[in-house]
């Protein structure tokens, strides 16, 4: 039987919770307690909630352990309902709140239990809108938002463990703060603006002056009193239940001023000008921050692509910057001497996650501007302790890297991702750092969060790698440069070399003898120039698509051709197409050349395995060439794929088999035999590679492809559909 989530006040915030909860599938029966009959029936209506009831006493005898209880009532009516609760529903069920101020609520729990029971843990989520009522339900209310939860000594684990997984459902991240914390901080962040608000737009409307004053109020009084337009009775209740948290706030606020006062009557420039600048230093890095925040909120909007079959694939285009490269330029120029200036930087949100996660250590980065980026390096000391948790959000390159750097450092870091790279491997970096005497922590199954202990240095070792991995490899590498002496890797497969020669041109000596790569610790890189080319993993998808598409002429300018890149090349050229390589040439130590494709026909071949490292990235879009293919392409030794931003074994299968090709799927790899491709739904299970691959299998089906949730292309490909179109594809992207 179902577990029962029971939403106590269906609308804005409880009916979002529910609506979010509902898309991702979470198994609960979703029961409302609503008590206006019109408000009942339309929660059930938009299936928002799946039944209601008009009380707590209603449903209580229907609970027991695993239910849940969300409070999502006005924050003084949360005693009331609390006080039902402790009278009528069982202490295995988890009870939980959504109110604006903990202190007041905490109160009530103890006032209706006579103790705070393990069973009450209480949150707030940092988000909002200024519509109200179920109609304005979201089921996207709370991704990238903050959600506080305020457990006491004496909240249970269990109890705890299933809010804060309800809450990272929804797509809000979850942090704790003890009930003071979390009441002080909103006091200063939210109701001290807002009791400002209310009381500037107060006393200037008494002012005997007010239809002027209002009439020529321009961009400083709007921006300034936008929320004095707020719910007066909502913040009637606030201001009664954090009191004491404001008038501190309210207090300093007040020395300030008077400060500022005195120093506008004493004609004190220079005072006055410190205090502007130091606030406007806060108030730039602040915008930074929501920039960074807007833009991850940006990629978390729903974005379906829907493609018409058929199309064209005629021109000469570029693909953006290598995203491998991107990342390790903002590392080894931060870790520098001097001024790094990098061209052609990936402005994917993969890589600007690497280059906040250094800004956020002290580091001065500028850019990028049209991909040009320039970073003031630090020394490999120099790094500041992060002000927060580093995120990563999607990508395993800058998490795994990172690490390897954070080990070396004088502090600790923690490394977090959204919830795809939540579920992705880390002992794979977490063993051999542990190795190297560095503390590292994972959650459990060796995922992430992952905190690093760095103390300064790392042991020098020799690891074997037990799997082909660039990103463990330059793990060790880069922790390798806070060892005193040798610290070596041996791969069991050629893979990606881009730190080795990157630090070879920072000026860094690096050793490759057969399989082994070996650096000594502790010595100088001096800063460079990097012009970073089009990244062959994203060029791939348009090869294919040139591969594949009867008349196809396509040039690919400027795309990187580094030989550990360059198995999608072999693979295509051993299936048949026809690829040309021109204009080849090094740039900044690392092989360039166009790619030009046209179609012929390409047949079916069993991928050889040394290839399988060397085109690790392009198996997704290799696999709509296996359908297109006359016969059967069989792939073995591919298991990594299972553990990128998808199992992509298994994401490719289902997508083939809905296109009506048959794919069958084997613990390492897949056998697929070529044929006609209809058209259908596909789930990408948010993996931008998944994503595009099967936009470019449109050019061979014969019906309409519906691509859901797109929105990660974003990370390594942005402008990835406008592309598409510019060489005839038939895209179109739908944003939700
Ligand atoms: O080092 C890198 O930049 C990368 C290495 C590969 O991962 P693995 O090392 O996990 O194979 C690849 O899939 C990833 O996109 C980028
Ligand atoms: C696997 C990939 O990246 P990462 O491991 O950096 O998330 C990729 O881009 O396909």
């Amino acid at each position: 039987m179902l577990n029962k989530l029971v939403i106590v006040g269906v609308g804005l915030i409880g009916g979002s919770f529910a609506a979010a909860l509902k898309r991702v599938k979470l198994p609960y029966e979703y029961i409302g307690v609503v008590r206006r009959e019109s408000a009942a029936k339309e929660a059930v209506e938009l299936g928002i909630v799946d039944r209601t009831v008009s009380s707590i006493a209603e449903v209580a005898p229907e609970l027991g352990e695993g239910d849940v209880v969300f409070i999502a009532t006005p924050t003084l009516t949360v005693a009331n309902i609390l006080q039902q609760c402790a009278e009528l529903v069982s202490p295995y069920v988890t009870v939980t709140d959504a109110a604006s101020v903990k202190g007041s609520v905490l109160e009530a729990v103890q006032d209706a239990y006579g103790c705070i029971p393990s069973q009450v843990v209480l949150g707030h989520p940092i988000a909002g809108s200024e519509q109200s009522g179920v109609a304005a339900a979201d089921p996207y209310l709370y991704r990238t938002h903050k959600v506080i939860v305020t457990p006491t000594e004496s909240t249970g684990e269990d109890h705890l463990r299933r809010v804060r997984h309800l809450w990272r459902m929804t797509g809000a991240e979850v942090v704790d703060m003890s009930v003071q914390e979390h009441d002080q901080v909103l006091a200063s962040t939210s109701h001290l603006p807002h009791l400002l608000a209310y009381a500037l737009v107060d006393s200037l409307a008494r002012d005997e002056e007010h239809d002027n004053i209002f009439k020529y109020a321009a961009g400083g009084f709007r921006d300034f009193t936008r929320i004095a337009a707020s719910d007066p009775t909502m913040w009637h209740d606030i201001m009664c239940a954090n009191g004491d948290a404001i008038v501190r706030s309210l207090d300093l606020l007040t020395d300030n001023i008077a400060q500022l006062r005195t120093a506008i009557i004493a004609r004190d420039g220079q005072a006055i000008k410190e205090l502007f600048t130091r606030a406007k230093s806060s108030r730039d890095y602040f915008s930074r921050m929501i920039s960074h925040r807007t833009r991850e909120a940006k990629m978390q909007k729903v974005i379906n692509y829907r493609l018409q079959p058929g199309g064209e694939v005629k021109g000469t285009i570029r693909v953006p910057g290598d995203k491998s490269m991107s990342h390790r330029s903002i590392m080894l120029g931060s870790l520098a001497v001097g001024t790094t200036e990098v061209t052609g930087f990936l402005e994917g949100a993969d890589a600007l996650a690497t280059l906040s996660a250094f800004r956020n250590m002290g580091v001065d980065i500028k850019g990028p501007v049209d991909g040009k980026v320039t970073i003031q390096g630090v020394g490999l000391f120099g790094l500041k302790p992060p002000t927060e948790p580093l995120n990563m959000g999607n990508s395993g390159t800058s998490m795994r890297l990172l690490a390897g750097i954070v080990a070396g450092q004088t502090f600790s870091a923690t490394l977090t991702g959204d919830e795809s790279l939540s579920k992705r491997p880390m002992k794979r970096v977490a063993d051999p750092l542990r190795a190297m005497g560095v503390k590292v922590d994972t959650e459990e199954g060796g995922r992430p969060p992952i905190t690093i202990h760095g103390a300064g240095h790392t042991t020098a070792m020799h690891y074997d790698l037990p799997m082909a991995s660039a990103q463990v490899k330059s793990c060790v590498l880069l922790a390798g440069l806070y060892a005193q002496g040798e610290t070596s890797v041996v791969e069991p497969a050629p893979t990606r070399d881009h730190t080795e020669r990157m630090l070879r041109g920072f000026g860094y000596e690096v050793k490759t003898e057969d399989a082994k790569v070996s650096l000594k610790g502790r010595g100088t890189l001096t800063a460079t120039q990097i012009d970073v080319p089009s990244d062959i993993s994203s060029a791939a998808f348009f090869m294919v698509a040139a591969a594949i598409t009867p008349g196809s002429d396509l040039t690919l300018e400027h795309v990187g051709i580094n030989p550990t890149r360059i198995g999608v090349v072999n693979i295509l050229r051993a299936m048949g197409a026809n690829l040309t390589l021109s204009n080849e040439r090094e740039v900044g130590g690392e092989p360039v050349a166009d790619i030009t494709v046209k179609y012929s026909p390409l047949k079916g071949i069993s991928i050889p395995e040394d290839q399988v490292p060397l085109a690790i990235d392009e198996f997704p879009v290799l696999f709509v060439a296996a359908a297109c293919a006359e016969g059967t392409t069989v792939l073995t030794g591919a298991e990594e794929l299972r553990v990128k931003e998808s199992d992509r074994i298994q994401a490719m299968a289902d997508g083939l088999t809905t296109l009506g090709v048959k794919a069958t799927v084997t613990s390492d790899g897949m056998i697929i035999e070529g044929g006609a491709m209809g058209g259908g739904d596909i789930v990408t299970h948010h993996d931008h590679r998944i994503a595009m691959a099967f936009a470019v299998a449109s050019l061979a089906a014969s019906e309409e492809i519906r691509i859901h949730d797109c929105a990660n292309v974003a990370t390594s490909f942005p402008g990835f559909v406008s592309l598409a179109q510019q060489v005839g594809m038939q895209i179109e992207e739908q944003t939700l």
